[in-house]
C-alpha cells in the first residue's frame, strides 16, 4: 500500500516533511497548498508537485498572476488518505473540521495543543500508541530533542530541569525578532515541559530564553537521578541511541555554527540535521546529578517524526522497520 499524502502549509516544516514523504517507497506525495504564487510556489511546481490553493479565497491572487493551481484544500482532501498540518501555530485546530468533514487522518505540529489529536507523538518514545490512529500531533521542536535524549535515559529518571535557550527566528524570517535582547519566558514551566508528558511519564520542570540567533537551539539539562550512571554509561547510551549524535568541542564544535557547518559539508538537503547534537564533554555526573547540553535543528528534528507517524497511522511497519526505514531515506547518521 502506498498512502497518499496532502501537505497544507507549505513553509518551513511542510516544505521539509514533503520532501521526506516523497523519499518513502511506501508513500505518494499527492500535493501541497500554498496561500500565494511565490518562488516556493514556483519551485514546487517545477519540481512536479502539484500546488493547490489553501483555500477558496486564496484562488483571486494565483489568477491574477497567472499561476495555475490544482484546485483548493478540499480538492486536496478529497484525493489523500492523510494530510500533514504545518499551517502557524493555532491554525491546525481550526482545520480540523475540515479533514474530519473530508474522512482524512491529520497530523499537527507542535505549535498545536496536546488536545488537537488523540497521542502526542516522538517515534523512538511512543511509536505503538499511534498504531491507526486518526489524529497525531508531532510534538514541537525543542519538546522533540527534549523526548529524544530523556526517553533513553528514562529508567534513570528522578527528576529533570532543563533550559531552553531558543532561537529568535528560522533563517528565511526577516520579521521577527529579538534583534538585541534576551527574552524569558517568565512563567515556569515552560510548554516544554508539560509537552515532554505527554509523551513520556517522567518529573520534569523547564523554563525557556528566546535569543538573537537563527541556527539552532540548546539546551542545558540536570537530571537527579533515581539510580547511579557513570558518564561513560551516558555515552554508551547517548552512542545507542537513534536520531541523537555525540559532538566533541575538541574536534571543532565549540557551537552552534560549526555543528549547521558539519550538516552543510554532509550535503543534507537545506543543511537538515535531523539528529539532536549531544556535546560530548558536557556530558558529567556529579553524584546523584547529571549534566549534559544538547542544540536542536529547529527546521528539521521532526521532519522524520511526520514520516514515522503516518507510518503507524496507517500501520505499515512495526516501530524499529519504520523508524530504520526513514532513517535511511534521509541519510540519518544512526
Ligand atoms: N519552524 C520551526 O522551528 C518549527 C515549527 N514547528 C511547528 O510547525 C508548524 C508550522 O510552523 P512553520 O513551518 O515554522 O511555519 P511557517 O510560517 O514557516 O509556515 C507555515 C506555512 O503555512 C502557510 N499558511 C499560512 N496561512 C495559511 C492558511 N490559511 N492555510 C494554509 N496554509 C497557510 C504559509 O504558506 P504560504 O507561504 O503559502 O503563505 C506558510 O508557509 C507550527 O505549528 C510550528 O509551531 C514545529 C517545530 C519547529
Ligand atoms: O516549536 C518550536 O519551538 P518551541 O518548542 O520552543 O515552541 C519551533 O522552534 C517554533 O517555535 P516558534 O513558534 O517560536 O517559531
Amino acid at each position: 500500500m502506498r498512502v497518499k499524502v496532502g501537505v497544507n502549509g507549505y513553509g518551513t516544516i511542510g516544505k521539509r516533511v514533503a520532501y521526506a514523504v516523497s523519499k518513502q517507497d511506501d508513500m505518494e506525495l499527492v500535493g501541497i497548498t500554498k496561500t500565494k504564487p511565490d518562488f516556493e510556489a514556483y519551485l514546487a511546481k517545477e519540481r512536479a508537485i502539484p500546488v493547490y490553493a489553501a483555500g477558496e479565497e486564496f484562488l483571486p491572487t494565483f489568477e491574477n498572476a497567472g499561476f495555475e493551481v490544482a484546485g483548493t484544500l478540499n480538492d486536496l482532501l478529497e484525493k489523500v488518505d492523510v494530510i500533514v498540518d504545518a499551517t502557524p501555530e493555532g491554525m491546525g485546530a481550526k482545520n480540523k473540521a475540515l479533514y474530519e468533514k473530508a474522512g482524512v487522518k491529520a497530523i499537527f505540529q507542535g505549535g498545536e495543543k496536546a488536545s488537537v489529536a488523540e497521542v502526542s507523538f516522538v517515534a523512538q518514545a511512543n511509536y505503538e500508541k499511534a498504531l491507526g490512529k486518526d489524529y497525531v500531533r508531532v510534538v514541537s521542536c525543542n519538546t522533540t530533542g527534549l523526548t529524544r535524549t530523556l526517553s533513553a535515559l528514562q529508567e534513570y529518571i528522578d527528576y529533570v530541569y532543563a533550559v531552553m535557550i531558543r532561537r529568535a527566528a528560522d533563517p528565511n524570517d526577516s520579521k521577527r525578532g529579538p534583534v538585541d535582547a534576551i527574552t524569558p519566558s517568565v512563567t515556569v514551566p515552560s510548554h516544554h515541559g508539560p509537552d515532554v508528558q505527554t509523551v513520556i511519564p517522567i518529573n520534569i520542570e523547564t523554563s525557556a530564553f528566546v535569543v538573537p540567533t537563527t541556527l539552532m537551539h540548546v539546551h542545558s539539562i540536570m537530571v537527579e537521578l533515581k539510580k547511579p550512571l557513570t558518564e561513560k554509561d551516558v555515552i554508551d547510551i547517548f552512542e545507542n541511541t537513534t536520531r541523537v549524535l555525540l559532538f566533541e568541542k575538541e574536534k571543532g564544535f565549540e557551537s552552534t555554527a560549526q555543528i549547521i557547518e558539519f550538516a552543510r559539508d554532509l550535503h543534507r538537503e537545506w543543511n537538515n540535521l535531523y539528529e539532536i547534537a549531544v556535546w560530548r564533554e558536557s556530558v558529567s555526573v556529579k553524584g546523584k546529578r547529571l549534566f549534559y547540553i544538547q542544540a536542536v535543528h529547529q527546521e528539521s528534528d521532526v521532519v522524520p517524526e511526520n514520516v514515522d507517524a503516518i507510518r503507524a497511522m496507517f500501520e505499515l511497519a512495526e516501530k524499529w522497520e519504520s523508524i530504520r526505514k526513514t532513517n535511511r531515506s534521509l541519510g540519518i547518521l544512526k
